[in-house]
């Protein structure tokens, strides 16, 4: 696995190629441990609270956004073992406050600083990504647009008797550009899968995990790798993680940037718009919506 990333003098560098690098942990990204011990906390509290405050910020069934469980769209489909609360938090304008819990207190609060904090990340990330591929540095930013979208998706996990049958979330690769994942700080879970194996993600309490998301496979045509991943139960101790799924905005059409079509690597996706837009209907069949928009 590669986890080539480190950050120097405020910009992020990647100290090894990344070309067929599907995710790696950042380091020294600048946001104090401080901050990411209160985001943990502020997210345990809300898990914590008792059913009835939490429903009050429930989604509605044929909706994901707000506070539920995995939504059921098939009879015969996985059930995913996790209470999320799924948000989006980008652009401010489409936010919908109402499924955004006041208890605890400072929720909102962490919530606007942290999205603002990983707005500045996710810059650095894909201009870093676009350098090391030898391309002008805005050509991934470019893509995502003006209003590119963000979601909060907040993954508890409560413990399962039977985590050798029952998974956390089923096996699926992300439908964002990149993924910035908050781990819980003490309890593994996470899996990626290469080689037909399973790979475990080691905690690293303080970095944040980056995995690529199917959007920038398509726009790196390929050479960032979108990894199949699942998330593990266990019987003994609850698991808190934190996603920030950051994608381009669905009204732009996005595509492999020209700089990396060529003879020796033909163009491998067309150009498409609003990918996320079915992306459940192919998760909740462990099926992946990238298929599609293969050349
Ligand atoms: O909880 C985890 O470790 C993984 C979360 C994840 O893959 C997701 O929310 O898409
Ligand atoms: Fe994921």
């Amino acid at each position: 696995m590669n986890y080539g990333v480190i950050y120097r003098n405020n910009e992020a560098t990647f100290e090894t190629s990344t070309a067929n690098i599907f995710g790696f942990q950042a380091v020294n990204h600048g946001i104090e441990s401080s901050f990411l011990d209160q985001v943990r906390e502020l997210a345990r509290e809300f898990f914590h609270l008792p059913t009835g405050e939490k429903q009050k910020y429930a989604r509605p069934s044929d909706n994901f956004e707000g506070y539920g469980n995995d939504m059921v769209l098939f009879d015969n489909q996985l059930l995913d073992w996790v209470d999320r609360l799924y948000l989006l938090v980008h652009p401010q304008d489409q936010q919908k406050l109402r499924y955004w819990p006041e208890n605890p207190v400072s929720f909102r609060d962490m919530l606007y600083d942290y999205t603002a904090r990983l707005r500045h990340i996710e810059n650095q990330l894909l201009k870093a990504m676009a350098r090391s591929l030898s391309l002008p540095e805005d050509s991934f930013v470019m893509q995502f647009g003006e209003r590119p979208s963000m979601y909060a998706r907040f993954n508890y996990y409560p413990p399962c008797a039977r985590p050798d049958l029952v998974v956390g979330l089923k096996p699926h690769a992300d439908g964002s550009g990149i993924t910035i994942l908050l781990q819980d700080e003490q309890v593994e879970g996470l899996q990626l899968l290469k080689d037909n194996q399973w790979f475990r993600v080691p905690i690293m309490p303080y970095a944040l995990v980056v995995n690529v998301g199917d959007q920038l496979e398509i726009m790196s045509n390929g050479i960032f790798k979108s990894p199949v991943h699942r998330a593990l139960t266990n019987s003994t101790r609850e698991r808190n993680t934190f996603a920030m799924f950051c994608a381009p905005d669905p009204a732009k059409e996005i595509g492999p940037v020209e700089e990396l079509v060529d003879e020796r690597r033909p163009r491998a996706f067309k150009k498409i718009k609003n990918y996320t837009e079915s992306y459940f209907h192919y998760y909740q069949q462990v099926k992946r919506p990238i298929d599609a928009v293969r050349v």
